[in-house]
């Protein structure tokens, strides 16, 4: 495994500046999410990484050694994408066979049966082996897509949304096991994705893309509790965080245009009056809508709460976070 550095990378296709100016060191062994909307650089990213795209600047560096040179195949890393690329007429156990059988690899054949019995077992799909690609459900098909990666064992795993095209329950289970199987095997992957849950869940660290640049890039935690920008704040957390005008609640600090509450930051008891709009159940929480001088904000409440629509209640925030007009933090 290796830790992978990128040193003031960009590239442009034509007038679009798709990655600028990116720094990042991800740390051997790390989990790191790129996380941002469409269109920001982030499959560009991976694919500067993986070598299918050619930086017109800066340095890529695996393992400490630079790869600007290398093709895709001496780099030894292993890519994911969203759709599953398997082999429709081999059988689970040839495709999973299949990246071990490659002549520069040279694997010798009882290795290859551990390694595909091996990956079978963490990906739960040893009972299909013999069956045809196309005889496995989407779920299966994308198991056997990373199962694909997993046997070669590459220095660097990346992965482009691996989980979208899967059903809710199916992802839910992947996203654990896909987070087992990296810290288990230590292994440092580069994981692409817009679904703030999966960041969350999964990454050490978030890297923030906007417009081809990294933003912010940190924990999780610190993503969430400490962004630099608007733009970041509201990037993870559901609901989203809410945001007013920062005087709402008064006592402001100068230059502060917009005040940011996280729903479970807003405490209800002495403080500005808000009015109950809808009441959402939802089984595990329940989320209150509230306006509040005519801005709407939402907030988590008691499971069991009472409240319904058109009651007033005082709320007070806690923790806010301050940005000014152009979206900077002010505190
Ligand atoms: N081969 C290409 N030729 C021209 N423009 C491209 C090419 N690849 C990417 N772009 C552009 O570069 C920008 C970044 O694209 P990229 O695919 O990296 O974004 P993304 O964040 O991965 O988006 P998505 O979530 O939709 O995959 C976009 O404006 C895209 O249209």
């Amino acid at each position: 495994m290796a830790e992978v550095v990128l040193e003031g990378v960009s590239k442009s296709f034509g007038d679009i500046d798709a990655v600028s100016n990116v720094t990042m060191t991800v740390p051997d062994g790390a989990f790191v999410v790129l996380l941002g909307p469409t269109g920001v650089g982030k499959t560009t990213t991976l694919r500067l990484i993986s070598g299918l795209e050619t930086p017109d600047a800066g340095d890529i560096r695996i393992g400490g050694r630079s790869v600007i040179a290398d093709t895709p195949a001496q780099r030894n890393i292993a890519m994911v994408f969203q759709q599953y690329s398997l082999y429709p007429h081999l059988t689970v156990r040839q495709n999973l066979e299949f990246p071990l059988r490659s002549p520069i690899l040279n694997t010798p054949q009882t290795q290859i049966e551990r390694r595909v019995a091996e990956v079978a077992d963490v990906l739960q799909i040893a009972h299909k082996l013999d069956n045809k690609a196309t005889a496995l459900s989407g779920g299966e098909m994308q198991r056997v897509s990373i199962g694909r990666a997993l046997v070669r064992r590459p220095q660097v795993f990346l992965m482009d949304e691996p989980l979208s095209s899967l059903d809710a329950k199916l992802r839910a289970d992947l996203r654990i096991e896909l987070k087992r199987i990296q810290s288990d095997l230590g292994s440092t992957l580069v994981y692409v994705t817009h679904d703030q849950v999966e960041a969350m869940t999964m990454a050490t660290h978030v890297g923030v893309l906007d417009r081809g640049q990294l933003v912010q890039f940190g924990t999780p935690r610190e993503i969430y509790e400490n962004p630099a920008s608007l733009y970041v704040a509201t990037r993870l957390g559901q609901p989203r965080i809410n945001t007013l005008p920062a005087g709402v609640f008064g006592g402001a600090p100068d230059r502060a245009a917009t005040i940011a509450l996280r729903p479970e930051h807003i405490r209800e008891g002495d403080g500005k009056p808000a009015s109950v709009t809808r009441v959402e159940h939802l089984g595990d929480q329940t989320r209150l809508h509230l306006l509040i001088e005519n801005h709407a904000l939402v907030t988590l409440v008691d499971a069991h709460t009472t409240l319904r629509p058109g009651d007033t209640i005082s709320l007070r925030p806690e923790r806010p976070l301050y940005f000014d007009d152009r979206g900077a933090r002010v505190i």
